[in-house]
């Protein structure tokens, strides 16, 4: 795998997040759910920039900024974390460009932690390796030491025992985002899972786990946002590869061969509605 923290820019991007799959086996003693996923990446997502400075400051604009904090935000949290354990003196003045809806199941606010660890880490000269950056995600959140790789993984335990998956086993899919513009509580949605185990992820290539898995937080995620199915409707009639609700909702996802296919689905859901945000990729 290439080290992503090799890199010359002050900026970097926090891609979305795609669970192509989520079987949720387990609530634990402390409230947390054991799970298996297979996290995947899109090419694109928040980006999230640099400038030196004496303070740790973060400014936040893009379509998605209004309503944001940027005091307790993830990214100064993740920011705060590295100095700390770094032992560095020095601030940063740091700029999210908000491109991804917040509380959507894309990862959001755990990718631009992510994002924000690996710039940081560049930027103050530091040498953590990615799986050193991983465990400092740990508590940020449950998503955020995947979306420190940001690479295909398969994950267990709450989502942070992580294995890589082949590089190329994406290679040449894109995806079509769709979101009903309806923020969605991750923590309301486990609340509501039924607590009915369903089994565990198959085995095989990405595409055939995928396919043959679940989002087990779909169905109480519906019952919660009922425009949901027409989402999943619409996506279903563009004969994609698959389609599924991705995290904890409410944005959904569909694969497709080719990157022109998922513009045209674009196109025709764009078409039957004006009320959804939507964002097409390849996998990174
Ligand atoms: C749904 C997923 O996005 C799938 O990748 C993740 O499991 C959630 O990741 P996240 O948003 O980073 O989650 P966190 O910010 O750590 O947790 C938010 C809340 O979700 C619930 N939570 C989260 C992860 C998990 N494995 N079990 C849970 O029950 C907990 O109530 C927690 O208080
Ligand atoms: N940089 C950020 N971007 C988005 N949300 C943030 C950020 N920093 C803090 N938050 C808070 O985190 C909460 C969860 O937002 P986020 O977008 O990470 O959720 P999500 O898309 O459901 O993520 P996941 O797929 O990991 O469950 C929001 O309600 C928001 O108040």
């Amino acid at each position: 795998m290439p080290d992503l923290t090799l890199g010359m820019t002050n900026e970097e991007t926090a891609y979305a997040k795609i669970n192509l799959a989520l079987h949720v086996r387990e609530r634990r003693p402390d409230g947390y759910h054991r799970i298996e996923t297979i996290f995947a990446f899109l090419d694109q997502g928040d980006v999230i920039s640099v400038e030196p400075a004496d303070q740790l400051t973060l400014e936040i604009s893009g379509p998605f900024a209004k309503g944001l904090s940027s005091t307790d935000n993830l990214v100064l949290q993740a920011a705060r974390r590295l100095a700390e354990l770094s032992g560095v003196a020095q601030g940063a003045r740091l700029h999210l460009d908000k491109r991804l809806p917040v509380a959507s199941g894309i990862g959001g606010g755990s990718a631009d932690a992510a994002a924000t660890l690996r710039l940081l880490n560049r930027f103050w000269g530091l040498d953590h390796s990615l799986a050193a950056l991983a465990d400092i995600a740990k508590p940020l959140g449950a998503d955020v030491p995947a979306c420190v790789y940001s690479r295909t993984c398969r994950g267990t335990g709450i989502g942070q025992d992580l294995a890589i998956i082949a590089e190329n086993e994406l290679q040449g899919y894109a995806a079509l985002l769709i979101n009903p513009l309806v923020a969605v509580s991750t923590g309301d949605i486990f609340a509501a899972w039924d607590g009915i185990d369903r089994g565990p992820l198959g085995e095989g290539t990405v595409m055939a786990v995928a396919r043959s898995g679940r989002n087990d937080l779909q169905k109480p995620a519906v019952a919660l946002v009922p425009i949901l199915t027409d989402m999943l409707q619409m996506l279903d009639g563009s004969e994609p590869i698959m389609a599924q609700m991705s995290g904890s909702g409410a944005t959904c996802f569909a694969l497709y061969d080719t990157l022109a296919a998922a513009a045209e689905a674009e196109r025709h859901c764009r078409q039957a509605t004006d009320n959804i945000w939507t964002m097409k990729g390849e996998f990174r």
